[in-house]
């Protein structure tokens, strides 16, 4: 969704959401300084596991389609999706009951350390009920908004959702959203109330906000302590008798979804599948419906929650599958995988996520550049929603500019490259796409097109040959305790915010809709909705700019000259600093005498570093520059 810049005209459509008040996480708090190198229990989970150490292949034929459910959990951050998914393991036998079952499935470092899921994983369940054996398919899903792509190309594999909210925080903003994902792809919906254990709990209060936001009748919501794992069984009988099982058939030719993909360097890609029609088997040919290659596959299997190979996986089923395809390009998310000389019509695919926030990635020393470069595509093999262009600066050196989803998702991208890579890198403050509606016929003919996309501040086209700037704007939902709403609302008009909608969702707390200028809310507006510090300036060109500019005063060498440092908008001058020069005392060798002599030599001097201002180029140190980038990206 685009709007014009400082207009209200907007197009398209964009879900943002933020918690306030009562959420207790959104940005992260710093992290301590990581240690280099993963420690081997975190190393990429893939590699837990090798293939001597995996079981006997296993039969999955004996799981009809009848008796397969595939679900995922969705809720706001730290809800207790994950810890509900740990229980559902053990309840199932998955995995052991022991007191270190901590979000099994979170298994990259960062998931860990930041207590968060970034990554969607799959683990396959297998429950004895009323005499039937049943396949439980189920996909954890990460909670922040950054990661909603992730959320709803996992809710594509899957029929029904668990819709965890916590009943001390009750509905929040995310919850809001992640409904929405599941109700728009039409799955059954299981409400499910948790942490009834806590003191301040309030179970029945959120039930009452499940039946007026999302109008589900109240006694169908399941209370639950995911910790102490009460009631935990009651909701693996509801997935049972809620969620349908998948319509599908084994009969018709192969047709596999190919929702999520993961890189192996040693077996290539590990393709996670749920097959809509047919079967699949070791040997098969299959081919890819994007890129039309063929491809043999070596293996396929269910996560259990680790690779389980299997002889055979039939439609209706969820698993993994590994055919030599040598990177992600090859299977990409949303590709359909068909068998050789059987073609099918392809699966709906996956909008393409969209990056939403630029930021410039050097390496700290230019030495490492080809090492950086390999790490950051081995990790976007990984995350393939993230963009790099090529890009330099004469400051920096060679680098890239990256595009992310959202700030959390740069910042997990930065410390993976860190812990699983070693990689140190310079990253720039982060900015939004812009577009330019182009009134130079030079330019459109340069361009091939009138209107065009900036994701690099330095490239932005002069004033004078733009009709228009356009900026993107994204639908925020922020849910907040009555008693902040006035204060909430100075500040989401201080961004520039339209607002669209207010409701009441129970005694004393309202959800806010808004409009928002991307850039507005993109790097601190968390902080401040936490802090509801209402005093912010509505231009904050001239602070930003100020900012900048004493950075980079106090990082200058000073020279014999005095230099001015000046931020500009176009050719307005909006903040400046002085670096004053270093004064030779010319007099030194003066002693007493004549004072004209005196003002001779001070007039050449004032003249020499008169003609030095004119001509003298100052090399700007490459640390200088880095502590002005780090300071701001650290802000
Ligand atoms: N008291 C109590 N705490 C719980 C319960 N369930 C989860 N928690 C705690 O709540 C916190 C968040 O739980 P997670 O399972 O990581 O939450 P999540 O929704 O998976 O979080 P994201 O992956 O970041 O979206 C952890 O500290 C859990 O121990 C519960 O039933 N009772």
């Amino acid at each position: 969704m685009w709007t014009l810049v400082g207009r209200g005209w907007s197009h398209g459509r964009a879900l943002a959401v933020w918690a306030a008040g009562t959420a207790q996480r959104g940005r992260l708090e710093p992290l301590p300084t990581p240690t280099r190198g993963a420690p081997a229990e975190f190393r990429a989970w893939d590699r837990l596991y090798t293939s001597a150490e995996r079981k006997e292949k296993i039969d999955m034929s004996r799981f009809s389609v009848e008796n397969i459910r595939n679900f995922s959990i969705i809720a706001h951050v730290d809800h207790g999706k994950s810890t509900l998914a740990d229980r559902l393991l053990e309840l199932t036998g998955t995995i052991d009951k022991t007191k270190n079952n901590k979000q099994v499935l979170d298994k990259l470092q960062v998931e860990r350390e930041r207590g968060i899921t970034v990554k969607a994983q799959t683990a396959s369940l297998f429950y004895n009920w009323e005499g039937k054996q049943y396949l439980l398919n189920l996909i954890d899903t990460p909670g922040h908004v950054d990661f909603s792509y992730e959320v709803s190309r996992s809710l594509s594999a899957c029929q029904g959702v668990l819709l965890v909210v916590d009943a001390n925080e009750g509905i929040q903003a995310q919850t809001v959203a992640n409904f929405f994902l599941a109700f728009e792809a039409q799955l059954s919906v299981i409400p499910v109330i948790n942490k009834i254990d806590l003191k301040n709990a309030d179970p029945e209060s959120v039930e009452k906000q499940i039946e007026k936001v999302f109008d589900i009748p109240g006694d169908e919501c399941i209370k639950i302590s995911a910790k102490l794992g009460t009631n935990v069984e009651r909701v693996l009988q509801a997935v049972i008798e809620r969620i349908p099982p998948p319509k599908v058939h084994r009969i018709n030719p192969l047709r596999a979804l190919v929702f999520d993909s993961t890189f192996d360097q040693y077996r290539g890609v590990i393709a996670n599948v749920a097959l809509f029609d047919g079967v699949v088997s070791k040997g098969d040919k299959i081919v890819s419906a994007h890129t039309k290659k063929i491809h043999e596959v070596n293996e396929v299997g269910v996560l259990n929650p680790n690779e389980q190979p299997a002889h055979k996986l039939y439609a209706g089923q969820v698993g993994y599958l590994i055919a030599g395809m040598k990177d992600v390009t090859e299977a990409q998310i949303g590709d359909t995988l068909y068998l050789h000389k059987q073609p099918v019509e392809p699966l709906p695919g996956f909008k393409s996520a969209k990056p939403m926030v630029f930021a410039g990635m050097y390496p700290i020393d230019q030495s490492e550049y080809n090492n950086l470069k390999s790490a950051i595509e081995k990790l976007t093999i990984n995350d393939s929603s993230v963009t790099v262009h090529r890009d330099s600066s004469l400051a920096l050196g060679a680098g890239w500019r990256l595009g992310f989803l959202g700030l959390l998702h740069m910042e997990v991208f930065n410390q993976r490259l860190e812990q699983e890579y070693n990689a140190s890198v310079i990253l720039t403050t982060p900015t939004v796409p812009y577009k330019a509606v182009l009134s130079s016929a030079k330019l459109i003919k340069d361009y091939r097109e009138k209107e065009i996309t900036i994701i690099n501040p330095a490239q932005f086209p002069e004033k004078s040959k733009v009709t228009e700037y356009l900026e993107p704007v994204v639908l925020g939902t922020i849910i907040t305790p009555d008693e902040y709403t006035g204060k909430v609302m100075m500040l989401c008009q201080a961004r520039r915010a339209v607002q669209k909608n207010m409701i009441f969702i129970d005694q004393n707390r309202v959800m806010l809709k808004y409009i928002f200028p991307l850039n507005e809310i993109v790097v601190d507006f968390y902080d401040s909705l936490k802090s509801l510090s209402s005093g912010y300036a509505r231009d904050k060109a001239h602070s930003v700019g100020k900012a900048i500019c004493e950075r980079l005063k106090d990082s200058l060498p000073r020279q014999l000259f005095e230099i001015a440092i000046q931020a500009a908008i176009g050719s307005k001058i909006i903040a400046r600093e002085t670096v004053k020069a270093y004064r030779k005392n010319v007099l030194a060798k003066c002693y007493g005498g004549d004072i004209t002599r005196k003002m001779k030599l001070l007039k050449r001097q004032a003249e020499g570093k008169k003609k030095l201002r004119k001509v003298g180029n100052i090399e700007v140190p490459r640390d200088a520059f880095i502590k002005v980038l780090k300071t701001q990206s650290d802000k």
